[in-house]
């Protein structure tokens, strides 16, 4: 089973400058470590629209949707056509409104599989423009995938224009939802506001929390949420390096206190793509902006080598 690295240079939905960058730090660390890595593996990069940041955002409660809605077309499309080839995609992006693109990507490649999706974040990333606090849309690619706009919990009045493009990004790939919230399942969630916890109560959606992590092993905790998808056909997996604690790097631009450590964060992403219903792993927000010596970036960098190493071991057919 081949992979391709597909590479999001996107940051216009972050609220912080600098995740655009971090392939291209993944791809320093990957030097400075003496590793083929990227020479060993398909690339194929997806243009980014980020000269947009240059001009005024127009949506408050959404900033740039407009060019959101661009780059989450393309990453659908990408996705879907590595996917339709019979390659496995790990897409590596800046801000995290990348996966909403590759959960619709997958739906379209294959429409009437039932997919679950395990999302490891300091975050729930499921605001609307409804609810969002900060109009940055890396915090809403959830709700973008499962049409919960939360209108019930609304704090903002998103204007016309705004709505209009909101429709556009829940159609991309396909017009209907991508997955049901029942079939997300988080792990290390901490930094959550009140209408995501309606949600999350709501649909009664697991988080593992970084205490359980600890409690039970990662390990362990990496098997217990692929039981939770069992009756899914296929699964993705979204790695925001915010999971991890901020003691370990300040290189990521929402960071927060009491998250995983890089070993936990190694063992889970290991374990889950191991699974063999993993059609697609995702790495984003890694901004080497905001680190020194490149330290977020060295240890994602391990993390994605470890993780396609264990993901390749884990399909060779045996004879
Ligand atoms: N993918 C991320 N880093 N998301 C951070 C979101 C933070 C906050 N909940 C917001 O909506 O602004
Ligand atoms: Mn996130």
């Amino acid at each position: 089973m081949d992979i391709k690295l597909l590479t999001v240079r996107s940051e216009i939905a972050a609220g912080t400058r600098g995740a655009g960058m971090g392939i291209d730090a993944l791809i320093v660390a990957s030097l400075d470590q003496k590793s083929t890595f990227f020479s060993d593996n398909h690339v194929q990069n997806i243009d980014d629209v980020n000269n947009i940041l240059f001009k005024n955002n127009q949506y408050p409660n959404a900033k740039h949707i407009d060019g959101v809605h661009t780059m989450l077309e393309r990453v659908s499309n990408a996705t879907s056509n590595v996917l339709a080839k019979g390659e496995t995609p790990f897409v590596l992006a800046g801000d995290h409104s990348t996966a909403a693109g590759t959960i619709s990507g997958i739906k379209k490649a294959f429409p009437n599989k039932k997919l679950g999706v395990i999302w490891i974040d300091a975050h729930a990333d499921f605001h609307s423009p409804f609810t969002t606090p900060s109009g940055n849309m890396h915090g809403m690619p959830l709700a973008m995938v499962t049409h919960l706009d939360n209108q019930s919990e609304a704090v903002n009045q998103p204007d016309e224009e705004t709505l209009d493009y909101w429709e556009r990004i829940k159609s991309v790939g396909t017009s209907e939802p991508k997955l049901s919230p029942e079939d997300i399942v988080f792990i290390g969630v901490r930094d959550t506001e009140t209408p995501e916890n309606t949600i999350m109560n709501k649909f009664n959606i697991k988080n593992f929390t970084v205490d359980e992590v600890r409690k039970n092993g990662a390990i362990e905790t990496a098997s217990q949420a692929l039981s939770h998808l069992n009756d899914c056909d296929m699964i993705y997996i979204s790695f925001d390096v915010d999971s991890m604690d901020p003691s370990i790097s300040k290189g990521t631009g929402t960071p927060v206190a009491n998250g995983l450590t890089v070993e936990e964060a190694l063992a889970i992403n290991t374990t889950l793509v191991s699974n063999q219903k993993v059609v697609c792993w995702e790495m984003v927000e890694v901004n080497p902006t905001l680190d020194q010596h490149n330290t977020m970036a060295n240890n994602a960098f391990h993390i994605l080598t470890d993780t396609v190493k264990s993901y390749k071991h884990s399909r060779i057919v045996k004879v």
